[in-house]
């Protein structure tokens, strides 16, 4: 078990600059970097805009928490504070998948449960893997085109912002 689906996104300070400090800490494992997305907020609608973005990583020495260790370590050096949940936030990483393994410990769900919702994860991972696929919810692309159309519509590509060097 080695290959993982990261989300990333960030609504407070130099978002741009702190999905960077993620994708910089990941770099010897990167596989692969969708484009920058900002996208309207779910859940608590009434904060900033985030960026979104979604990365694969491999790395044959990590198993799931591995990845949830360091995502988290990724926060911290972002400077994220815990405050509400779904909240604002500098960086959030979240474990989406860690090649087939399922999880139902609290500390690590997997699939991430939001995943089959969420555009913002959807659809920039469709972008770097269009034949993805989400452990027991099936293609990415079914997922996609299951969404609502605001939801959709609440994705806007940033082509003038990218996290590649
Ligand atoms: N797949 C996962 N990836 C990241 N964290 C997870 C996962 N499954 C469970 N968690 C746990 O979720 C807890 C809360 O995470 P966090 O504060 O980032 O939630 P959130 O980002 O506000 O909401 P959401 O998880 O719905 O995106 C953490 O303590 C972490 O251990
Ligand atoms: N657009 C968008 N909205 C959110 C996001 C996010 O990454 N993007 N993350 C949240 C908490 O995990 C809550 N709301």
């Amino acid at each position: 078990m080695t290959r993982a689906v990261l989300s990333i996104g960030s609504n407070l300070g130099d978002r741009l600059a702190n999905l960077r400090l993620a994708t910089t800490g990941l770099a010897d494992s990167l596989v692969a970097t969708s484009p920058v997305y900002e996208t309207k907020a779910w859940g608590v609608t009434d904060q900033p805009d985030f960026l979104n973005a979604v990365v694969v990583v491999d790395d044959p020495d990590a198993d799931e928490w591995t990845w949830l260790h360091r995502a988290q370590t990724l926060e911290g050096e972002a400077g994220r504070v815990r405050t509400r949940h779904w909240g604002p936030r500098t960086l959030d990483v979240d474990v989406v998948t860690v090649d087939g393994v399922t999880s139902d410990h609290p500390d690590l769900l997997l699939p991430h449960p939001g995943t089959p919702e969420r555009a913002t994860v959807l659809i920039p991972w469709l972008t770097i893997d269009p034949a993805a696929v989400l452990p027991g919810h099936g293609p990415v692309t079914s997922l996609v085109d299951a969404l609502p159309a605001d939801a959709v519509a609440d994705v806007h590509l940033r082509p003038d912002l990218s996290l590649a060097r």
